[in-house]
This record gives C-alpha cells, sequence and structure tokens, in this order.
C-alpha cells in the first residue's frame, strides 16, 4: 500500500486596521476551538507584545514576533522557521493562525506562506476584519485599505453593535463591491462560528470572481506592478522599504509606535487627562495599567481605538509584575511628548490616590451585567456586546464622556 501523504496544516492570515478586532477574534476562536489544536503566530507592531501577553496561555502553541510588521520585518525564509516550529509533527497542531499587526500587508503575508517550502503548511485563506465604526474614516485615510478587503476570502463585518441598521446595509454593500463574491459575516466582538474559520469550504475554482488567489495570481499581480513602476519583478519577496512592492507605501510606513512602562502605579486622574486630550493622530493605545487605589487594585486593560476608549479589569495572576505596559500607535505623533506625559501620569508622592479619583476610569469599564472577559486573559474579549457601566445623575465630578468615547 502506498504511503499516506500527510496532511497539510492549513495557514490561515488574520488581518484587518489597528484596532479591528483581530485580537479579540482570535480569543474568541480559542476558547471555542473544540478539539481542534490551534498554533498561532502572533504579531505586534509595538516592541512591547501586547496581543502575544493576551492570546498566550490559551493557544496550544505559540511563536509572538514583535517590533514591526510581519511583512517587512522577516523574509520567507524566517516565517518559514517559525511556521517549522509549529508544523512540527510533535505540536499536533491542526491549524496555524497569523495574526498580523495592524498595519501589516497581508498580500506580503499571503506571498511568504505561499513561497514557503514547507510542505507541511498550505495556505488557508485571509480573513479580513473591519471594524464597522471606523471602516469608512479608516478607508479615507488608508485608500490601500480596500486592496486589503480585495483579497479577502473571508470578510468579518465586526463591531456591528457600534453601527445601526441602516449604515450596516451601506457597509455590506461597500464590502460586497470591493470584493465580489467574498463572504462578510457581520459580527461583534468576532463572535464568528469557529467552522467558518477552521473549517472553511474549497472556493469554487471555476468561479473566478471568488476564487482564492494563487501563488501565479499574486506573481503576475508583482509584474504587473512592477511593470507598472518601471522595475523587474521576482518570485521571492525581499521587502526592503515602504514603496517595494511596486503598489504604493506600506500603511505602516506613516505610522510608529511609542511604548511606555512603569513600575510606579498610575494616577487615575492625570491618566484620564492624558487619555481624554489624546492627540487626533494617536490612533491606537493598547495595554495594562496598574492603579495603586484602595478597591481598584486589578490589573486594567486599556483600549482606544480612534475615538473609542474602554478599561478591562481582571486579576493579576499571583506571580505577575504589577506594572504599566501601554503602546501608542499613531501617525504624526511626537513620541516623546508622549512618553513625557505619560510618565507626568505616575504617582509620585508616598499619599495614596482616593478611591474616588478611579470614577474617570470606571466610566469606561463594561457595566457589571457583561459576563465580561471569558477566558481570563486580559478582559479583551467581552462575550457580549458591551454598554457603558450605568452612571448616576451626580455621581461624578468629571463632565460625561465625549460622544463616542
Ligand atoms: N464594541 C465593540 N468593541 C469591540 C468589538 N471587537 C473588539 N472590540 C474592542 O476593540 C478593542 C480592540 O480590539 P482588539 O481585538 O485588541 O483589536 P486588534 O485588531 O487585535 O488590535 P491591533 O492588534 O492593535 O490592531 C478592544 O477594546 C476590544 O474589546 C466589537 O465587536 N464591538
Amino acid at each position: 500500500m502506498a504511503p499516506q501523504a500527510p496532511r497539510q496544516i492549513p495557514v490561515i492570515v488574520l488581518a484587518g486596521f489597528l484596532g479591528s478586532g483581530k485580537t479579540t477574534l482570535l480569543n474568541h476562536l480559542l476558547g471555542r476551538s473544540g478539539g481542534t489544536r490551534v498554533g498561532a503566530v502572533v504579531n505586534d507592531f509595538g516592541s512591547i507584545e501586547i496581543d502575544a501577553m493576551t492570546v498566550a496561555g490559551q493557544v496550544d502553541s505559540m511563536v509572538s514576533l514583535g517590533n514591526g510588521c510581519l511583512c517587512c520585518a522577516v523574509d520567507t525564509s524566517e516565517l518559514d522557521e517559525y511556521l517549522e516550529r509549529l508544523a512540527r509533527p510533535a505540536a499536533r497542531i491542526d491549524v496555524i493562525v497569523i495574526e498580523a499587526s495592524g498595519l501589516a500587508e497581508p498580500q506580503e503575508l499571503i506571498r511568504m506562506i505561499l513561497a514557503s517550502e514547507n510542505d507541511r503548511i498550505v495556505y488557508g485563506g485571509l480573513t479580513e476584519v473591519v471594524d464597522a465604526a471606523e471602516f469608512a474614516a479608516t478607508r479615507a485615510r488608508h485608500p490601500e485599505i480596500d486592496r486589503h478587503v480585495a483579497v479577502a476570502d473571508l470578510v468579518v463585518l465586526n463591531k456591528a453593535d457600534r453601527i445601526g441598521a441602516e449604515e450596516r446595509r451601506s457597509l455590506l454593500a461597500t464590502l460586497a463591491e470591493l470584493s465580489p463574491g467574498t463572504p462578510v459575516v457581520p459580527a461583534a466582538y468576532g463572535r464568528i462560528d469557529p467552522e467558518l474559520f477552521f473549517d472553511r469550504k474549497p472556493r469554487d475554482e471555476a468561479d473566478e470572481a471568488v476564487r482564492q488567489l494563487s501563488f501565479e495570481d499574486l506573481i503576475r499581480a508583482e509584474a504587473d506592478a512592477q511593470a507598472a513602476a518601471g522595475g523587474e519583478a521576482s518570485g521571492e519577496h525581499a521587502c526592503d522599504g515602504p514603496e517595494c512592492c511596486g503598489h504604493g507605501p506600506h500603511l505602516h510606513a506613516a505610522y510608529e509606535s511609542v511604548e511606555f512602562v512603569s513600575d510606579a502605579p498610575m494616577n487615575p486622574r492625570r491618566l484620564m487627562a492624558f487619555l481624554d486630550s489624546r492627540p487626533a493622530g494617536l490612533y491606537r493605545i493598547k495595554g495594562f495599567v496598574h492603579f495603586d487605589v484602595p478597591e481598584n487594585r486589578q490589573k486594567f486593560a486599556v483600549h482606544a481605538v480612534g475615538d473609542f476608549l474602554r478599561f478591562y479589569p481582571s486579576a493579576w495572576q499571583p506571580d505577575e509584575e504589577r506594572r504599566t505596559q501601554l503602546v501608542l500607535i499613531g501617525s504624526g505623533v511626537d513620541a516623546a511628548a508622549l512618553r513625557e506625559e505619560l510618565a507626568d501620569c505616575r504617582e509620585t508622592g508616598p499619599e495614596r490616590a482616593e478611591p474616588d479619583s478611579m470614577w474617570g476610569v470606571l466610566r469606561y469599564v463594561l457595566s457589571g451585567d457583561e459576563p465580561g472577559d471569558p477566558d481570563g486573559s486580559a478582559g479583551l474579549a467581552p462575550a457580549e456586546p458591551a454598554d457603558l457601566a450605568p452612571v448616576e445623575p451626580g455621581d461624578f465630578a468629571d463632565p460625561e464622556p465625549q460622544a463616542g468615547r
């Protein structure tokens, strides 16, 4: 009897602009993977690997890559090494998910996976997560996003809880136009059916409009782009700069990340003043905050995406160092000034902040009726759509949150 060819492990790329909900979706899938063993490559744009910390502990095997976008930070052979680690038979992984940074070029990742010499893996498709509340503004700033949607095999219209029926209809029509024939799944908190992700049915090869891009397609696309740019095409991707791929600057060329770490606790009022006045270019903030305020000594995960701001309290692990770790990602931001402003938010004296100093923070915490973080990872993936905590009139000395925040 001829030996059976080993089953190939699908490698799925999970992409989407900054803060669209990739980690939330991945956590949802990991919590519901059943017997499917998932390996993950998690790529953080900043050098503090917040996403990796959030996913760790849930995934069966993980490789984390910080400080840059996968599309430029590694080449095919390096990515191959990471995939090799996850695909080794001893790990018994069924599917590998690459969570790209919110600024990565998915096409470059696909190209690298298709060029992989590892015969235990096979490209499994691109899932593009779209932030329903931010998509229109993001497209206006970055028309390149259209290209990402166009090459997707599955589009998740996430944060559907943040938009109305009319906007939802209009977004679905736009997405259908950008990626004809591609399934679009509206979701809140990335709660899609795991079957959709792990067990995707092969596309109908006869249907040109909806079929998955092949390596030849990508080579051809690259050749066309290179020819248009007056250069030579090559099969191997060796990205050496923002303009190198022939289709305009990579998204991350316009962004920088600023990291902030403090062992001293943060003063809640000063931190809220910083967050409420954050510059428009500072699109994304994520991380964990340590407040040493009586009754509020939990670990507070914080997320800002555009105008959106939320805190998610959870318990510190017994052996976890209580410290603040933040990554701020923006365009045209003054990194030194941001670091200085954050340093000024630290508690300096021996006196402790009063419990009522937390009110400004607690306004951005999900209400007590919410099931909260289902996996205990960092409060990043509430199991239900969320409202802000109910606020009694006159409860707070500070003004109400601004619209959208
Ligand atoms: N209202 C609402 N918030 C969501 C939804 N999905 C995710 N979020 C919140 O959006 C914020 C960002 O989510 P993440 O999953 O960290 O986004 P991401 O795409 O991994 O972010 P980057 O890796 O920085 O690009 C968090 O506060 C999430 O709780 C959703 O469907 N609705």
